[in-house]
């Protein structure tokens, strides 16, 4: 599920009375994402998306992630545009929480990807890159190589009741990473969840991009590693390369990546694999009692990492050169 606060009836419709979008005729709670709380509205004029930020969102990153995405719907990349309300603010209160509506987006994520979403969702990536190179606030990556370290401390010893041995991998993956993180690859806005469930398709032909909410200033090759992860694999963990090429080849249709972005790839490709393994891990472990929010698997990063060790070339991705 991801709704965890309710809202009543009336606030809601003295909300949304707010941004003049009409009447509102319904409202559904959203089952899918586990960060925030999201409402489908249907209104006498379109439907909308209305999103509750809790806990994990901070509040006052709130600006960076709604102008960055209408600087990028400015620039022609098709994603969520928040409305403004009549005194022009697009952030509210409502139920207790920081409240935002955005356009409704047409398509359909892919729990599946073939090898022509992953063309279409590199492709859409580097567009994102580029669209963002004029945005003129950062954010800082609070999930980049410093993160990575409280959080395998936050789990500790319990790591091992997930996988004998798996707090020890971690940690000297960490340890590796801290040591020689690549410094000075080309940066600027990047998503940094670019997952299958945050990207839309109409006929295989991607439509939308949501879920701005982890985005910040980071290197893009990071970005591209994140999209190799969650794109490539298949169900056994093995990296199935004509997808991994198609994904670089969509890429670079858009924007080459420069000789230290390829090298950097394999460790980026690690790295990547280990963030999202170190944050699945500590939402396994503590899962509030009662919650109806199904964690996501830990294990399945485990295993990616163990293929990214194994690599060192940007070859074994699929890159051509
Ligand atoms: N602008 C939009 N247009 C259409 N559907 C949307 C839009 N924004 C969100 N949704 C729907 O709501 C669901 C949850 O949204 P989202 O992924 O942003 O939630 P979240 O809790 O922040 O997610 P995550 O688990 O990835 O952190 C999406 O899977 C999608 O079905
Ligand atoms: N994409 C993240 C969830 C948070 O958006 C994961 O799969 O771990």
């Amino acid at each position: 599920m991801a709704v965890y606060t309710e809202v009543p009836d009336d606030e809601l419709a003295a909300f949304v009375a707010r941004y003049g979008i009409g009447d509102l005729l319904a409202v559904k709670g959203i089952a899918e994402g586990v960060s925030n709380s999201n409402f489908l509205l249907h209104t006498t004029q379109a439907f909308f998306i209305l999103t509750l930020y809790e806990e994990r969102v901070d509040a006052g990153d709130l600006p960076f992630f709604i102008g960055l995405m209408e600087h990028l719907a400015r620039r022609g990349l098709i994603c969520p545009l928040p409305v403004k309300d009549r005194d022009g603010q697009a952030v509210g209160q409502l139920a207790g929480r920081p409240a935002a509506i955005v356009t409704f987006l047409d398509g359909i994520s892919v729990r599946r990807p073939n090898v022509t979403h992953c063309a279409e969702v590199g492709r859409g990536l580097a567009l994102l890159h580029q669209a963002g190179a004029d945005f003129g606030m950062e954010r800082v990556n609070s999930l980049a190589v410093p993160g990575w370290r409280p959080l395998a401390e936050q789990a500790g010893a319990a790591a091992d009741t997930v996988s004998p041995g798996l707090g020890r991998r971690v940690m000297a993956e960490i340890e590796a990473h801290e040591r020689s993180w690549p410094q000075d690859l080309p940066r600027g806005v990047i998503h940094a969840d670019l997952f299958p469930n945050n990207v839309f398709f109409i006929k295989d032909r991607l439509s939308g991009l949501i879920d701005f909410y982890f985005a910040c200033t980071d290197a893009f090759a990071y970005d591209l590693a994140i999209c190799l992860n969650s794109w490539c694999f298949e169900a056994d963990a093995s990296f199935n390369l004509t997808k991994g090429q198609a994904l670089l080849a969509g890429y670079e249709s858009v924007r080459t990546l420069t000789p230290a972005e390829v090298g950097a790839l394999p460790q980026l490709c690690r790295g990547s694999a280990l963030r999202f393994l170190v944050t699945r891990l500590v939402d396994w472990l503590n899962v509030p009692p009662g919650a109806l929010v199904k964690p996501l698997d830990p294990l399945e990063y485990d295993r990616k990492l163990a293929f990214h060790q194994r690599v060192t070339d940007a070859r074994d991705y699929g890159l051509k050169r």
